[in-house]
């Protein structure tokens, strides 16, 4: 193992020498460019060439993976060590897809016999609501589900189930998370509660927002079919049996999960109920396959070869060599819509931390703002700024090559040339020169204007189609990549105590909101917008 410090210094000092260099003119150098930049996994491929990156910069990427202990930080992860050290937890999400049951022992216990048992029950469960075995309270079957949920509660099995639309063959989805009534109410529009299923989802079954729509969706489903019945319209995916118990929902109802899924990383397990609802258990099973060939490549695949090391890398040159401070996920894949916010919490709320494991400030930026929308559409939006704004904002294609929709062909061709044609831009761009040239006299004044600076890396994900392995597998390979980049800035990725502070100070001034409470001691802004919001609620 290398040591650290001078890792870093080489990196730093490669991407000092390449940020010099022109994209493009790496690859008239080089005709294996792609090649060399190039990585895959069966049908998945990284194309990581349109970036700065040099051999020896490549080289000092994986230097830097081997001088932070990439690999047995990961070896510590799948072997169930209690790698979340201010929770005190184990990160086992991969056991839940661990398709080989390979045994794996948390405090010498091995947890695939809790794992595979727990999937036979949601299993059963998704598909006897899938026939009408299990009925609503009227005898019914049910015609509608609604997941409330929020964080990793929502996200996830939101994103998948978008994602798999054309799987759907069971009762119609929907997902209520912000505590706004709008969403609530805008989704109890239209729906019938007597044919309604309501599944709670959240880990602590103490989220104030999930609890208070939970609670009002009670009462709706309450109005209709009767309070002594309305517990069968319920279920509850959680690892408090207690707090279910007290909120209605039967035991033999309520599924569970383990202290070793974190919140964002909980699709995998009971949280993804709703998708084995819409999409049924064999291709569940599928999206688990998926994650578990990605898991595998990334437990074994040489560094140079692996594609989470090589992405994760890849984010750690951006953020660290080049300096650059986000990134855009842009799907180009209309179903992939919720991919990006889903990302967001993967990444941001993994990465975004400032204290090193041993406790001590970083002395280097860690995660990047991660943000993003399918293309076409953000083209037509924000790709300006990409273009020709004053940041460098890397950018990762995410392309499904085939579409479902064959009666449908050119539009396909349409897209994928849409996606191929960004990111050549980006990279090309289009000189003053050429193009005052295509300008001509006549347009000599807008040149600048019209002009592209180009140099501007991406990097393209492109498999065959987006079907439920594809999709577990795809999930999977950003999931590993946040762990990479969280090794190499020897963070935390597994905690979230950025979260708590507004969570509690929201609770202080719930009160304020009401009749009486005073805001003393409030600063004058936050005084001054409670006196708004009363004089207008009182
Ligand atoms: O599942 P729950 O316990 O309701 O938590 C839902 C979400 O809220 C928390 O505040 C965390 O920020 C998220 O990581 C979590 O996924």
């Amino acid at each position: 193992m290398t040591d650290i410090v001078p890792a870093w210094a080489r990196l730093n000092a490669e991407a000092a020498e390449a940020a010099g260099l022109r994209i493009r003119a790496l690859f008239d150098a080089d005709p294996g460019r792609f090649a060399a930049f190039s990585a895959r996994l069966d049908d998945l491929l990284l194309d990581f060439s349109k970036t700065h990156l040099t051999a020896p910069a490549l080289a000092a990427l994986m230097d830097l993976a081997s001088a932070a202990g990439v690999e047995a930080k990961r070896d510590a992860m799948f072997d169930g060590a209690r790698i979340n050290t201010t929770e005190n937890r184990a990160v086992l999400h991969v056991a839940l897809r661990n398709r080989a049951n390979r045994p794996i022992p948390v405090d010498g216990v091995d947890v695939m016999g809790a794992v595979n048992a727990t999937f036979a029950r949601l299993f059963a469960f998704a598909e006897d609501v899938r026939s009408g075995a299990i009925a609503s309270s009227t005898g019914a079957p049910f015609t509608d589900v609604i997941n409330i949920g929020i964080g990793g509660s929502d996200l996830g099995p939101a994103m998948a189930t978008l994602a798999l639309k054309p799987f759907h063959d069971g009762p119609r989805l929907h997902f209520v998370s912000n505590v706004d009534g709008a969403h609530l109410a805008d989704t109890l529009k239209g729906l019938d509660p007597r044919t309604t299923l309501v599944i709670v989802a959240s880990k602590t079954f103490t989220t104030i927002e999930t609890m208070t729509n939970a609670r009002s969706a009670r009462r709706w489903i309450a109005a209709a079919v009767g309070e002594a019945v309305a517990g069968a319209h319920f279920a509850a995916v959680s690892t408090a049996l207690a707090e279910v118990e007290a909120f209605g929902i039967a035991r033999e109802r309520m599924f569970g999960f383990w202290d070793w899924v974190g919140g964002r990383y909980s699709v995998w397990s009971a949280i993804g109920l709703p998708l084995m609802i819409a999409v049924g258990a064999r291709r569940f099973e599928a999206f688990l396959d998926g994650a578990h060939a990605m898991d595998e490549h990334f437990r074994t695949a040489p560094l140079a070869q692996n594609l989470p090391v090589l992405l994760g890398l890849i984010g750690v040159w951006h953020r660290n060599g080049m300096g650059y401070a986000a990134r855009a996920v842009l799907p180009y894949a209309q179903r992939l819509a919720r991919l990006p916010a889903y990302l967001q919490q993967l990444d941001m709320e993994s990465n975004g931390k400032r204290m090193t494991l041993s406790g001590e400030a970083v002395a280097y930026a860690t995660g990047p703002l991660v943000w993003g929308e399918p293309g076409t559409n953000g083209q037509h939006a924000f790709y300006q700024l990409l273009h020709q704004g004053t940041d460098v904002i890397p950018a990762e294609f995410i392309l499904p090559l085939e579409g479902h929709e064959t009666d449908l062909a050119e539009h396909q061709r349409l897209l994928v040339a849409n996606c191929l044609a960004q990111s050549e831009a980006l990279m090309n761009g289009r000189s003053l020169a050429e193009t005052q040239a295509r300008l001509g006299p006549a347009g000599a004044g807008m040149a600048l204007h019209r002009s592209f600076p180009g140099n501007r890396p991406s990097v393209t994900i492109a498999f065959r189609t987006l079907d439920p392995f594809a999709l577990g597998r795809l999930i999977a390979l950003y999931e590993h990549r946040v762990f990479v980049e969280a090794a190499i800035w020897n963070i935390n990725a597994f905690d979230q105590w950025g979260v708590e502070l507004g969570k509690e100070l929201a609770t202080a001034i719930v009160p304020m909101l009401g009749a009486g409470a005073s805001a003393d001691g409030k600063d004058g802004s936050t005084q001054a917008l409670i006196r708004e919001f009363l004089s207008l609620n009182s």
